[in-house]
């Protein structure tokens, strides 16, 4: 992987934003839903920036590979949106759901249709349409990560998705519910092996920043190709400052002031639409499962530089 990496521009104020964290008590505490998760040091740090151009910064574990989780909701509905465009809409919302990720309690009320892409229900929706018109749609997402951050190594981790399926019950219970409502094409059970395969891929933070500049770039690929129109990525980035962190996304907003998506991980990314994207990564989760030390830092970045899309 090509990791440039200069002593100028963001390097200070990563390095600041570290000192900071690291005097900071009570981290959160590791998903233990997923019993593989669970085990991560909750006192672990990184932190990139990446420029559009592919420049990173970094700071603390940012190579260290981590569980992505529900950061790739955001790549599945880029993938999603380009290849299907706006009928996707008619399957899923763009609403904020103020409920917690894994919530059942409006799909009923609202006929089997998710609130949004980036709760677990809409992301199944998501990776059941892409999985219909790809045939893999967790290998298009593999090979999508890998061309962006320039990692061929980036890969599934097994032991996590085989973990997750083990105490997948609720998961199972959304898909079989939206089934229902005829709003999944797939068998569930293949649904399902799709969805924790993409929620398993390990990637680190510089790896995560660099798959993210697409939307910096206002959906230009990192090979120059478009992958989304420039109101597509607009769309993406929006849904991400609305819904990215669930119930706290209000929160979100008021603290960090950028489009961001959290994974149960302990990964945000961000995004400065035109300038940098941001990966964050400490494994503590505070009680709506976005990470304690991940927010504090996005909050003191935007306050440090300015750079917020307020
Ligand atoms: N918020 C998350 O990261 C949730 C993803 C996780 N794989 C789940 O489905 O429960």
């Amino acid at each position: 992987m090509l990791i440039v990496t200069s002593p100028t521009t963001f390097q200070p104020v990563l390095e600041r934003i570290a000192e900071e964290i690291e005097r900071t008590p009570g981290r959160g505490r590791p998903a233990d839903y997923i019993p593989a998760l669970a085990a991560r040091d909750p006192r672990s740090f990184g932190m990139a920036v990446a420029e559009p151009d592919g420049t990173v910064y970094g700071v603390g574990d940012w190579r260290q590979p981590f569980s992505a989780q529900s950061i790739t909701k955001v790549f599945t509905l880029a993938l999603g949106l380009a290849r299907e465009g706006d009928t996707l809409w008619e399957h899923v919302g763009r609403e904020p759901s103020g409920n917690r990720f894994n919530s059942l309690v409006q799909l009923e009320y609202e006929n089997g249709i998710p609130r949004n892409p980036f709760i677990n229900a809409g992301a199944l929706v998501v990776t059941d349409r892409l999985h219909t018109r790809t045939g893999d749609a967790s290998g298009e997402l593999l090979a999508f990560l890998r061309a962006e951050s320039g990692n061929p190594e980036l890969d599934f981790d097994t032991e996590v998705a085989v973990s997750e399926s083990a105490h997948g019950d609720r998961n199972a219970a959304l898909g079989h519910f939206m089934a229902s409502y005829g709003n999944i094409d797939n068998p569930v059970p293949v649904l399902l092996e799709q969805y924790f395969r993409q929620c398993s891929i390990a990637a680190s933070c510089a790896d995560l920043a660099l798959a993210t500049t697409f939307l910096a770039r206002h959906g230009i690929r990192a090979d120059g190709t478009r992958l989304l129109s420039r109101s597509q990525a607009k769309q993406i980035n929006a849904i991400m400052l609305t819904c990215g962190t669930y119930d706290a996304a209000g929160d979100f907003a008021y603290r960090v002031g950028l489009p961001g998506k959290s994974g149960v991980g302990g990964g945000v990314i961000a995004v400065v639409p035109g300038r940098c994207t941001l990966c964050v990564w400490s494994p503590g989760l505070d009680e709506r499962g976005n990470s304690v030390a991940g927010v504090a830092a996005l909050d003191r970045f935007t306050t440090l530089t300015g750079l917020s899309v307020f």
